[in-house]
Parts: structure tokens; C-alpha cells; sequence
């Protein structure tokens, strides 16, 4: 599904945080949405999501964005799982909530296959606590794709993972993507996720920004990451992006 997003302002305390915020992300793309601790990419997902109070039209293909008519997926950086459910509990979680029923059979198969596929099936009887960093995010990840989003929204989900850890979800993230594709908005403040996830690149500074493409979107996900450091594009980029959040 499109999304688009139209003069969002969003406000938080007395601050406002989001200005007049336009932007559109194709069916089926990636944007990858990046800034500074304190921008309010937090506060575009909570816009989003109807959990903070905003102004402007957002929608996903015609409908008004509506998380009880519309499937929206959130990957927090903490991978908010309930520690007193099992693992396998947590992935079928939003099914059950949005179906108000046990799972049937094909949701059951739904469940399964995505976690075999994000390496995690023997973890299913498991809580999360007594689980890893790298465990508990590829938990978070087959949880938001087990439901088969309209939108799947990405908040730091990779930044507390360490780099041998990171590389890894990031192949298992691209794989199931590939798999199973849907209109995302990945937030990081981290310019290579960006360049190596994201078709296009939003640099939030005071609450607005344009969308750009990314100079990387020909070369394939799956080698992307290593290929960046060699585009004289990325150093421009990463001049823009270091002058905007100094100011
Ligand atoms: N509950 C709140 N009440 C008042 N102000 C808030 C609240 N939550 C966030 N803010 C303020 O709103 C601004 C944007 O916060 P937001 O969490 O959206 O930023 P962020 O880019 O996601 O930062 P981070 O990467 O640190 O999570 C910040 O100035 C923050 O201090």
C-alpha cells in the first residue's frame, strides 16, 4: 500500500516536533526515516499509530490511516515482547488480538514458517528474558511480519544489536522482506542502515525534510552494506547529514 503523509504537525508538551511534515513512501518501498536523538522519529511513528494527537492526512493508499481498520506493525528498539508470554505466544500475539479468536491453521502455519525463517522455531517454548539481544530482535521481527502488516514501522529496531549481531539480523531482515514485501519505514540514526535498507532517505531536521533518493538503490540489499563506503555519493551525503544535525 501507498503511504502519504501530508502537513503532519504533531506537537509534544508545548514543543512542536513535527512541522508540517509531506512526504510518500510507494507500495511496497522502504524509507528509511533518519535523525538525531530528539527529531521526533518517535514521534512520527506515535503520529502515525494514533497514539499522540496530530494534525494533517495520512493514508495508505485512499483510507485514512486507522490502526483498528488497518494492520500496523511497530518494531521498537526495546522489541517490546511481554516477558511473561512464550516466545511463540509473543509472534502470534497481534493475530490473536486483531482476530479476537484462536489462531486457525493457516495462521498457526503463518506463524511457524516465520519463525523457522528468522532462526528461531527451537527458541518457541522460551520467555524472553532468558533470551539474547540478537534473539529478542529477530523475536520483535517475526512478530511484526507473522501479521502480515500494511505498513511495518522499524524504530531503532538494530541499534542495540553489537556489529556481528547487527550484520546478521540485517541479512535475516532483508530475506524476510524479500519474502514477504510491505510499505516500510525504517528509523534509525544510523546512515549506513540507511543507505543499506532504505530505496529513499528522509533527514529529519526541525520537524520537516524532504525525501531523497538513495544513491545506493540500484546496487542489490544483499551487498549493499559492504559497498557503500566506495560511492563518492555516501560522503556527500554524510557531509549533508553531519552539517544538518550540528546546527
Ligand atoms: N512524553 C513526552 N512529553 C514531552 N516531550 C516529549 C515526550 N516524548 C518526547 N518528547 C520530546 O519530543 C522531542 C522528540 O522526541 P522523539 O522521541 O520523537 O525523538 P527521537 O528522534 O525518536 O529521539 P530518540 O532517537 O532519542 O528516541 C524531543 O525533544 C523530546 O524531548
Amino acid at each position: 500500500m501507498k503511504l502519504t503523509v501530508a502537513g503532519l504537525t504533531a506537537v509534544r508538551g508545548d514543543q512542536p516536533v513535527l512541522a508540517d511534515l509531506s512526504f510518500a513512501v510507494p507500495d511496497r518501498g522502504i524509507l528509511a526515516v533518519l535523525g538525531p536523538s530528539g527529531t521526533g522519529k518517535t514521534t512520527l511513528i506515535d503520529a502515525l499509530t494514533r497514539q499522540l494527537p496530530s494534525t494533517g492526512d495520512c493514508r495508505l493508499d485512499d483510507a485514512p490511516i486507522d490502526p483498528r481498520h488497518q494492520h500496523l506493525a511497530v518494531v521498537p528498539q526495546d522489541y517490546g515482547l511481554l516477558p511473561w508470554r512464550t516466545v511463540a505466544q509473543n509472534v502470534a500475539l497481534p493475530l490473536k488480538v486483531s482476530q479476537h479468536h484462536r489462531l486457525d491453521a493457516a495462521q498457526h502455519q503463518a506463524v511457524a514458517q516465520v519463525m523457522a525463517a528468522l532462526g528461531i522455531a527451537e527458541l518457541a517454548k522460551r520467555y524472553p528474558n532468558r533470551l539474547s539481544g540478537g534473539q529478542q530482535q529477530r523475536v520483535a521481527l517475526a512478530r511484526a511480519f507473522a501479521q502480515a502488516p500494511d505498513l511495518l514501522m522499524l524504530d531503532e529496531a538494530f541499534s542495540a544489536l553489537d556489529p556481528v549481531v547487527k550484520a546478521r539480523a540485517y541479512q535475516l531482515f532483508i530475506s524476510q522482506w524479500q519474502a514477504r514485501p510491505v510499505t516500510t519505514l525504517l528509523i534509525t540514526h544510523d546512515l549506513e542502515e540507511a543507505l543499506a535498507l532504505g530505496d529513499a532517505l528522509l533527514i529529519l531536521h526541525h520537524g520537516q525534510g524532504q525525501v531523497q533518493a538513495n544513491p545506493l538503490a540500484k546496487v542489490p540489499l544483499t551487498t549493499r552494506r559492504e559497498d557503500a563506503r566506495y560511492y563518492p555519493a555516501v560522503a556527500a551525503l554524510r557531509q549533508e547529514v553531519e552539517a544538518s544535525w550540528q546546527e
